[in-house]
């Protein structure tokens, strides 16, 4: 087994994954990322990029290949170990927000600063701060059930860079706000990715958030390649209507170069 080169902070090697069903998700990816690099996985649907994710924050184990986290083997882990590993050194962001419903918005913004230990007192203050930050610091006393979904996810945004995680896994973080507000929520992660020296791993399949990354890495059904073109929706819209394929239409439209 062979560590990986010193200047990056995640290293894949091959990585192969197939959920129980048999459905392959990725087919031998390979990446390395550099720290404090903001990396966008980008590809339509189904493409391969929430697995990926979920390989190298050892959220999942591959069932081939290699994920080295500097010179940690994760792939060689155990469920423990890897829980372990999440929670002191990466962040999590899903596409749609999960908070403890129990808890209000500075408590679920403060909840991982304290599962590492730090005082009520200082994750509380930075949980407030992060809330400002993303414009729910009015909202910090509120339940996850009296915020609009908009809301719950930027609590959500600012429970994950609280921490400073070494690197921050984000899964189309802006897919439940309104086109209007995720410029301006992408724009207060990145910023805050650059400025804490946070890795960041931004899943989408968004052309336009994909540019606001260092380095761009192209998923197509489980594979890397090298670009994806989609044609526009309303065009890709109108093929697949005319192919009677709904729900196909990413794929049938693309045109890549391996
Ligand atoms: N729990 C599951 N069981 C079986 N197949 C799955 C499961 N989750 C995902 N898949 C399949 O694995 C492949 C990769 O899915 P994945 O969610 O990683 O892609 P994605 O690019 O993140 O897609 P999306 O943008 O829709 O989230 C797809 O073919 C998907 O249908």
């Amino acid at each position: 087994m062979e560590a990986p080169p010193d200047n990056d902070v995640l290293w894949a090697r091959a990585l192969h994954f197939q959920h129980q069903d048999g459905s392959p998700a990725l087919q031998g990816v390979s990446l390395g990322v550099r720290e404090g690099e903001l990396l966008a996985v980008s590809g339509p649907r189904g493409s391969g990029k929430t697995t990926l994710l979920r390989c190298l924050s050892g959220l999942v184990r591959p069932q081939g290949g290699e994920v080295w986290f500097n010179s940690i083997p994760v792939h060689t882990m155990g469920p423990l170990s890897r829980e372990r590993l999440r929670r002191d050194r990466f962040g999590w962001i899903d596409p749609a927000p999960v908070l403890v419903p129990e808890l209000n918005a500075w408590e679920n913004a403060a909840l991982p600063l304290m599962l590492r230990g730090t005082g009520r007192r200082r994750a509380k203050a930075a949980a407030l701060e992060w809330l400002d930050r993303l414009d729910v610091g009015g909202r910090a006393r509120s339940r996850p059930h009296e915020l609009r979904q908009a809301e719950r996810q930027r609590v959500c945004i600012a429970r994950a860079l609280a921490v400073a995680p070494a690197v921050l896994f984000a899964d189309e973080p802006t897919a439940p706000l309104h086109r209007a507000d995720r410029a301006q929520v992408l724009r207060t992660l990145t910023t805050a990715a650059r400025s804490h020296g946070i890795t960041l791993l931004l899943a989408t399949h968004d052309a336009q958030t994909a540019a606001l990354a260092d380095r761009s890495v192209a998923l197509l059904d489980g594979r890397r390649v090298r670009t994806v073109h989609l044609p526009p929706l309303a065009e890709t819209a109108v093929a697949a209507g005319a192919a009677g394929a709904p729900g196909t239409e990413g794929r049938a439209a693309c045109s890549l170069s391996a």
